[in-house]
């Protein structure tokens, strides 16, 4: 009764077929040929891969209760002690973290960190002003400081600050450990998690992780409980989930794995998707110039966009919706496992098997958009999913916030990473033209829009292109607007170091010649 899918052979079932990374691109292409519900084997394991909207409506949202576990990870139980809730599985520990989150991530609360998410984006056009060849970094460096400063009241002012430098480095070994083949495959064949340490430098590197990121996570709490206790808070996020610890049931080994799992889910997704974004209006001009052109009809030369105009920006939201569907950072979502057997149409969802959501099938579907390999924000103006206006089947069920997920595993830092966002696509396409870069001949060099990292969130590898200010007006602008982001800076650096000082009044000093 499972769902039909490529043929398979004894014992490996699908593996000799299985594609190594990028995993959406192939699941998309059998999703033409087998459906918008079909399965595949792994070996003893099934895998069933959701490339239609009414199925993840039904299986992952009314089904939720079914469907809210994760497949089991040996290498974060071992590393995060089945704590880190975006991997945690559907249990006691993972309800206690979620509830947690939930409590205290609302619409209300997350409009209490704009201030800090605006100075933030300003300073990364203050950056890419002054080095537009490192946007990439400014871009990581500004993502990880406005969450951090939103989750720990804590920024930092360079890519090199401690904190961000010591994370990224975590994070890199982190994520490599987690990606699939990084390990022998122990979760299929358990008993391999009993070889010893020396003859498996896997587990050295999950010790070292571990305790690399319970420096980091439980540092940082200490610091804010420290700040707490001195009467120097700033409305951080974890300010108020140490306040309300006991009423939220959070003992502190729990609290700092919230804090490390909010600040990993939390840095890369913005920072991908500000580069996807950047990467389709070098890629489309035409876009680009309709939203300039917006801007500067609603905010007008002399001052800069802020959140409230965006509600008279149809075209600016809908450049914000079509980033997310043309390269949806998280093409595949975060897989699912079913905890019971279900029906679905007539198919068997087998207990046990992993879900994939293939967000990129359904965003690249051509029976529900237009042309989908093209950007073409425009979609979203005619229709509020952006589908196809005459399309006959329902597909109500897109909602724009799909991205973020359906059920009881939806991102929980949706508010918060919306406003990081339209604050940021509106400041960057009012300051910015972006266009090819030319190489030493003098001719443009194309981007390539299918050239993206592997991973679970995915952003485009390194591109090179052309970024220069609007006008001269704008270029002032940015560097006064960023001196006086200083003062709401101040309340979020502390215990900086001496670089980073110098670093702080050498670039203020800079701004306001
Ligand atoms: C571009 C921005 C973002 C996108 C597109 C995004 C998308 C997602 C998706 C698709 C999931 C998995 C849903 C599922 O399993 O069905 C997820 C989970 C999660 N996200 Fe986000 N996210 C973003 C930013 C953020 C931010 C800024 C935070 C933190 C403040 C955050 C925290 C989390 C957490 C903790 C989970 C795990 C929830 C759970 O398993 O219970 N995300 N996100």
């Amino acid at each position: 009764g499972l769902p039909p899918g490529p043929p398979t052979v004894p014992l490996l079932g699908n593996l000799h077929v299985f594609p190594q990374h990028s995993f959406h691109y192939k699941f998309t292409e059998w999703a033409r040929h087998y459906g918008g519900i079909y399965s595949l084997k792994l070996g003893p394991d099934t895998i069933v891969i959701l490339t239609d909207v009414a199925a993840v409506k039904e299986l992952i949202e009314k089904r939720s209760g079914s469907t809210a576990d994760r497949p089991p990870m040996y290498v974060a139980e071992l590393v995060t002690g089945g704590l880190q809730m975006v991997l945690a599985r559907y249990s006691d520990k993972w309800r206690s973290l979620r509830r947690t989150a939930h409590a205290t991530l609302t619409p209300k609360a997350s409009l209490r960190h704009i201030p800090i998410q605006k100075a933030e984006a300003t300073q990364l056009l203050h950056d890419i002003l002054h080095d537009p060849e490192g946007f990439f970094r400014h871009i990581h460096r500004a993502a990880n400081s406005s969450i951090m400063s939103v989750l720990y009241g804590k920024r930092s002012p360079r890519y090199e600050t401690q904190q961000t430098a010591a994370f990224y480095k975590m994070f890199h070994v982190w994520e490599e450990i987690t990606a699939p083949g990084a390990t022998p495959p122990i979760d299929i064949i358990p008993i391999l998690k009993y070889i010893p340490e020396r003859f498996a430098k896997w587990k050295q590197i999950c010790a070292q992780t571990r305790r690399n990121q319970r420096d980091l996570y439980f540092g940082f709490l200490d610091e804010t409980r420290r700040r707490i206790q001195s009467g120097c808070e700033n409305g951080s996020y974890m300010e108020e989930v140490l306040k309300r610890q006991e009423e939220l049931g959070m003992d502190t080994e729990m609290a700092g794995y919230l804090g490390g799992a909010l600040i990993e889910a939390g840095s890369d997704t913005t920072a991908l998707y500000l580069k996807s974004l950047i990467l389709a209006l070098v890629a489309y001009p035409d876009a680009q110039q309709k939203a300039q052109e917006e801007i500067d009809r609603v905010v007008g030369e002399h001052r800069m966009p802020t959140l409230e105009d965006l509600e008279a920006m149809p075209y600016i939201r809908a450049v914000i919706l079509e980033t997310h569907r043309f390269r949806p950072t998280p093409p595949l979502m975060v897989p699912h496992r079913a905890l019971n057997d279900e029906e679905y149409k007539g198919f068997l969802i087998p207990k046990g098997c992993t879900i994939f959501i293939n967000a990129w099938g359904i965003f690249h579907d051509p029976m529900l958009f237009d042309d989908p390999e093209r950007f073409m924000p425009e979609r979203y103006v005619l229709t509020v999913n952006g589908t196809k206006p005459e399309l006959e089947m329902d597909a109500s069920d897109l909602r724009p916030n799909f991205v973020f997920g359906v059920g009881r595993r939806s991102c929980p830092g949706i508010h918060v990473a919306q406003h990081a966002i339209n604050i940021n696509v509106m400041f960057l396409i009012w300051a910015f033209n972006f266009s090819t870069a030319n190489d030493a001949e003098g001719n443009p060099i194309s981007v390539d829009t299918f050239k993206y990292e592997k991973g679970i969130v995915t952003g485009p590898s390194p591109f090179k292109c052309k970024i220069t200010p609007r006008s001269a007006e704008k270029a002032e602008l940015i560097e006064s607007e960023f001196l006086e982001s200083g003062e709401t800076f101040s309340k979020f650096e502390y215990g900086l170091d001496r670089v980073d000082k110098e670093f702080v009044e050498k670039t203020r000093a800079a701004s306001s010649r």
